[in-house]
């Protein structure tokens, strides 16, 4: 998708007249290699050849208007009360943007009145009309402590009219939404019911999601922690498979659509022989299927790590009707369980050539995204929610801010769900995993002499990969 300087152009309220709180700071600002200043943009692309074939001048490049404070703001800190929610699955962080969120909003902009929407937009309906919390400084002091969201999350859909008389009742005026695909998609109808009434009220997105799906951010925040922790299971069942007779290891990771999680999870121990991910399709079957290379590794070195993303492979259940045709409340596809497909299989070939499996699997599912935030995640999330908060005092809307390319940006959030963010086959990242995995070549069977001389463990080196 080709896209020009005017689709990334974000929504504005009205005009700024009031003076923020970081007028003066901001005063002698420039833009330099590690600030960009509030009038200058972020360039969309960053090679030479992709930018060179718009044949434009600097100034209509597509680009993203930068984040951050500005000198003037839309709103009267006095008179704004701001609302939080939490949509969609879990993720490492959402406690620290709200944390961040209450923070700035408190400390800087003196915005007296916050109020958290229990589980989701589900607290914005009619029927749940009075679930919220007050949320002040105190009370967010140390949630970052715990993963999850003190606010609680759901999925199912909820009226954008119900959700828009929510906001009305309580006089929110700006508005925060921590969701994925999924709440990006009601923060942009909520906007647009907003915008049909002629109500002045922002609405700002961060980014959620721990399949890291959504386009136009790098790295979404939590997505490091979740990895971080998929890689232990990884390295339990390697050492699991090694230390058992023809042992193999399979670990299935989140990741419905894209297969991330699986793939740095997978680089960040190294160990796995076989990455599976929805984006690359694999058959079982036939000398250059899935089977025959489990039983070559296996026959090599003696065991075998595979990783599996939840969403791999889910043609071959599909054509075994292993798949029933089903949603959740959101609307989000039920996949069939892959690892269950794997592990039997696996079994069944293994057995029937004479060798002697011992299945070492471990799904470790909500494990990965239910931890807390690492170092690294809590300073993502803390940046974010500063700049989401800057967004919507300047009266920015149906805007998500994210980072790209290291800085932090305004993304108009139709574009946010305009498409899914994927692992590109093509892409540098899944030749990394083929570099490390060695999936690109066949491994090699062992020197007859080397098993004759009992080492199982002989060929457990790179050369066998
Ligand atoms: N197409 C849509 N239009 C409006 N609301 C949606 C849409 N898709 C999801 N939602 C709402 O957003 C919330 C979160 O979506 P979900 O897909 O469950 O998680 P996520 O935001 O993590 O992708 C749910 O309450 C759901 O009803
Ligand atoms: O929380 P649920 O409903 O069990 O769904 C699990 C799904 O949620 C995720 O963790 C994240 O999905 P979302 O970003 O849509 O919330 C997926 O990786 C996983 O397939
Ligand atoms: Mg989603």
């Amino acid at each position: 998708m080709t896209l020009h300087l005017d689709d990334l152009r974000v929504r504005h309220l009205g005009e700024c007249h009031y003076d923020s709180p970081f007028s003066e700071m901001l005063a002698a600002k420039k833009t330099s290699p590690h600030y960009v200043a509030e009038g200058d943009r972020v360039l969309l692309e960053d090679t030479v050849s992709m930018l060179a074939e718009h044949g434009l001048p600097p100034d209509r490049l597509p680009s993203f208007e930068a984040a951050g404070p500005r000198r003037k703001i839309y709103f009267d800190p006095a008179h704004v009360t701001a609302g939080i929610v939490t949509a969609g699955g879990l993720c490492p962080g959402l406690n620290d943007v709200i944390r961040g969120l209450v923070q700035e909003l408190t400390v800087h902009y003196e915005v007296k009145r916050i109020l958290g929407f229990r589980n989701g937009f589900r607290g914005m309906t009619a029927e749940r009309c009075n679930d919220t919390i007050e949320l002040t400084p105190d009370r967010v002091r140390d949630i970052h402590n715990a993963g999850g969201t003190i606010l609680g999350s759901s999925r199912g859909a909820q009226d954008a009219d119900e959700m828009v008389d929510s906001l009305v009742l309580r006089g929110i005026n700006v508005l925060f939404v921590i969701g994925g695909d999924g709440g990006m998609r009601a923060a942009t109808r909520l906007a647009a019911a907003i915008r049909a009434r002629g109500l002045d009220i922002a609405v700002i997105g961060v980014p959620k999601t721990i399949d890291n799906d959504l386009p136009y951010t790098d790295q979404s925040f939590g997505f490091q922690s979740a990895f971080a922790q998929a890689a232990n299971f990884i390295s339990s069942v390697s050492v699991e498979a090694a230390a058992s007779p023809d042992g193999i290891g399979i670990v299935k990771l989140m990741g419905r659509h894209s297969g991330f999680i699986a793939c740095y999870a997978s680089l960040a121990r190294n160990a796995a022989d076989i990455v599976l991910i929805p984006e690359v399709p694999f058959v079982l079957e036939g000398p250059d299927g899935l089977l025959a290379r489990v039983e070559r590794h296996v026959r090599a070195k003696g065991f075998v790590v595979i990783v599996a993303a939840e969403g791999a492979g889910q043609d071959l259940l599909e054509q075994r009707g292993l798949l029933e045709d089903a949603t959740d409340a959101s609307g989000n596809a039920k996949l069939g369980d892959i690892g269950a497909l794997l592990r039997e299989s696996i079994t069944a070939h293994l057995t029937e050539v004479g060798l002697a499996p011992t299945i070492r699997y471990i799904d470790p599912s909500y494990a990965i995204r239910s931890v807390t935030a690492n170092a690294y995640d809590s300073v993502y999330c803390l940046r974010l929610a500063h700049a989401a908060v800057h967004a919507a005092m300047a009266g920015r809307t149906e805007t998500a801010v994210v980072r790209w390319r290291r800085r932090f940006v305004h993304v108009p959030m139709p574009l946010i769900i305009s498409h899914r963010n994927q692992v590109d086959p093509d892409g540098d990242l899944w030749m990394s995993v083929l570099e490390a995995t060695g999936q690109l070549v066949q491994p090699r069977t062992c020197d007859p002499l080397d098993i004759d001389l009992g080492g199982r463990g002989v060929c457990r080196s790179t050369a066998v990969r």
